[in-house]
């Protein structure tokens, strides 16, 4: 399903493993191997529609054009700790793509994103750049990640998260109404401390065992 910019990823593979992410007993080793997995899947959604050339190549038994991945090269953007989850899967379908780091966390009390590091390829104007967080929850992480990287040059930005709360698509859409958002899941509203519900909890505190 897609509306207004937002990719519902509605595989079966991709809601089944979600749906055990949720659960509060999960163990931390089964949080971060669905979460990974779950990135894998995610990665193939958001790459579908990128472009192709024919190449020649030489098969065992003769010549022929095949298609190829063409045009600007992929640089994934985790935003830390949580985004970090997602990275290996992805990596795992684009081994050769570049990794921007945005080490951001929300302020609890005004749940504003405090930036702590950014390290990116110095130009990203000629890339597609793929940022991942599982949490979209009130939209300020992902704004400002998302500034971070227009400020490097980045013209091509696809937003990819697990759960997103619409609060947060909104604020998101807003002020980056350029970049297209893929999730697993839209849900209800977010509660008086910006936790997104039902959701799945803390994203990095679960899958670092930090709390
Ligand atoms: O949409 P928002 O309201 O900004 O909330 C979402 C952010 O909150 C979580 O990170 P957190 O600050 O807990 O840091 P962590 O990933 O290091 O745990 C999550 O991973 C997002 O980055
Ligand atoms: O529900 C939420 C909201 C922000 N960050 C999380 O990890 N979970
Ligand atoms: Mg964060």
């Amino acid at each position: 399903m897609t509306t207004k910019n937002v990719n519902l990823v509605s595989h079966p593979l991709v809601q089944h493993k979600l749906s055990l992410m949720r659960e509060k007993d999960r163990s931390i080793k089964g949080f971060r191997e669905l979460l990974n997995e779950i990135g894998m899947l995610l990665c193939y959604e958001v790459t579908r529609d990128l472009p192709l050339e024919m190449v020649d190549i030489e098969t065992p038994l003769q010549p022929m054009k095949a298609p190829q991945i063409a045009g600007k090269k992929l640089t994934f953007a985790p935003i830390l700790r949580a985004g970090v989850g997602f990275l290996d899967g992805m990596l795992a379908l684009v081994p050769s793509a570049r990794v921007a780091h945005i080490g951001l966390y929300r302020d609890p009390e005004t749940l504003q994103a405090v930036e702590y590091y950014f390290k990116a390829p110095h130009d990203l104007s000629d890339r597609t750049v793929v940022m991942m967080d599982p949490m979209l929850a009130t939209g300020n992480s992902a704004c400002a990640a998302a500034s971070l990287l227009k400020a490097r040059g980045a013209r091509d930005i696809r937003f990819v998260c697990l759960l997103a709360a619409p609060e947060g698509i909104a604020h998101f859409q807003k002020e980056h109404s350029d970049v297209p958002i893929w999730t697993a899941a839209v849900d209800e509203r977010l509660n008086d401390h910006g936790y997104i519900l039902p959701g799945l909890g803390d994203a990095g505190d679960r899958m670092f065992g930090t709390k």
